[in-house]
């Protein structure tokens, strides 16, 4: 047996989703880039599970859809003012509210794939309003019932905040959604296929996701990044600070990547937005403290910044709590997930590699009174 540690350039499956090649990033075949700059998350949204972009009475249809399942039964409100709120991780609360939702989903075990394509409408259209009734909940808030006039990425940040967001918010926490959307077979896209290969349900392989997604060396790292910049306070600090961290051999969130060598083509378009709204909010400082990360840890360790770099100081200056930012991922990267999923559905087998054992060799009982 050859072990693969972590299933590093181990080719599990085949997807035609998304794809990694030679640091460029597609979604069916559309370049990353020209989605930033053209496309809506609904319109990802629908080319992640259509496979093509859709015309303007597809994405029209879509939109309703979504709107028209935002709402979530009040069970999930009501379950959240149960938790000891002031304790409990966002991620956590939204693994278990997702885990809750299937519970109130008549269609859960439902395995046809027109069933399984109306839960992923209700998944996609509600996480955004589970989120965000959490986040004003745990606040003393009640949570503001999401509108269908607006666009989801206009929707989300209605709802977090209850007052209508202007347009440089949207567009910019619209671009996130497009960036963080879909990447292939990465950790938590992994976890869904392999639990719903099982052919356990759409609820259950999303409920695994969110679980691998929270993980610092995944979807966490965003907050780890916010957290490292609070931390450093100014840029002055950030070189003795992270020179400091690499000679201790710690990790600098946000940099590093399995699969890409040059560079994430994500981050580029999140750094040009940190610019822009760190200025626009009046404080520069975060944008500069970050660029200032970069050039060292780009020139000592030639580890370039990941998605989840620029991402933290863009959703600090949309005022998005710092523990948010995590599942403001899932909210996007539930679109790929439940893609992947469906894929899975269509040409499925049972995920199960193997471990070459190394615990000891064969050996016979011995009775509990003759141990010791
Ligand atoms: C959306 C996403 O999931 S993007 C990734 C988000 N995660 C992070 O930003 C966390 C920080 N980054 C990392 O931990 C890693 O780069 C990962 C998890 C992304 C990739 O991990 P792997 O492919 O397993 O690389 P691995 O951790 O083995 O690192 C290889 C080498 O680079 C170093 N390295 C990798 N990332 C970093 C980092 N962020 N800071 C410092 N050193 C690093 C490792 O210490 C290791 O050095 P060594 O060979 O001298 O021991
Ligand atoms: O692909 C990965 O390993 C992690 C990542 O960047 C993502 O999920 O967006």
């Amino acid at each position: 047996m050859t072990v693969t540690r972590g299933l590093e350039g181990v080719v599990a499956t085949t997807s035609s989703i998304s794809s990694i090649i030679d640091d460029t990033l597609t979604y069916v075949g559309y370049d990353i880039d020209d989605l930033a700059e053209n496309a809506t998350f609904e319109e990802v949204v629908y080319l992640l599970w259509h496979r093509e972009l859709p015309t303007k009475e597809q994405l029209e249809q879509l939109r309703k859809q979504l709107a028209e399942n935002a709402a979530v039964p009040n069970e999930i409100i009501e379950h959240f003012k149960l938790y000891p709120i002031d304790k409990v991780h966002p991620m956590a609360a939204l693994r278990t509210a997702i885990s809750l939702l299937g519970l109130y989903d008549e269609e859960a075990d439902v395995m046809t794939p027109e069933a399984n394509y109306r839960k992923a409408i209700r998944l996609q259209a509600k996480i955004p309003t589970i989120v965000t009734a959490f986040s004003r909940i745990r606040k003393g808030l009640e949570p503001v019932a999401p509108r269908q006039d607006l666009t989801f990425a206009a929707n989300f940040l209605y709802m977090l905040t209850g007052t209508e967001p202007n347009e440089i918010a949207v567009e910019a926490f619209d671009k996130a959604l497009v960036l963080h959307a879909d990447h292939e077979l990465n950790a938590s896209t992994f976890t869904a296929r392999v639990c719903v290969a099982t052919l356990s349900d759409i609820y259950s392989g999303i409920t695994a996701a969110i679980g691998a997604l929270k993980g610092p060396l995944h979807g966490g790292a965003n907050e780890a990044v916010m957290k490292m910049l609070t931390e450093i306070g100014t840029v002055e600090n950030a070189e003795p600070y992270v020179r400091q961290k690499l000679e201790n051999k710690e990790k600098i969130m946000g940099f590093g990547h399995r699969v890409y060598r040059k560079g994430d083509p994500r981050a580029k378009h999140l750094k040009k937005m940190s610019e822009k709204l760190t200025k626009l909010v009046g404080e520069p400082h975060w944008y500069e403290m970050s660029a200032k990360i970069e050039e060292i840890v780009t020139s000592t360790k030639a580890l370039p910044p990941n998605v989840d770099f620029y991402s933290a100081s863009v959703y600090h200056c949309l005022r998005i709590d710092h523990d948010l930012f995590t599942p403001i991922f899932a909210v996007s990267r539930m679109s790929g997930w439940l893609a992947h999923i469906l894929e899975q559905y269509e040409n499925n087998r049972l995920i199960r590699p193997r471990a070459e054992y190394t615990g000891p060799a064969k050996r016979s009982y011995v009775p509990i009174e003759q141990r010791g």
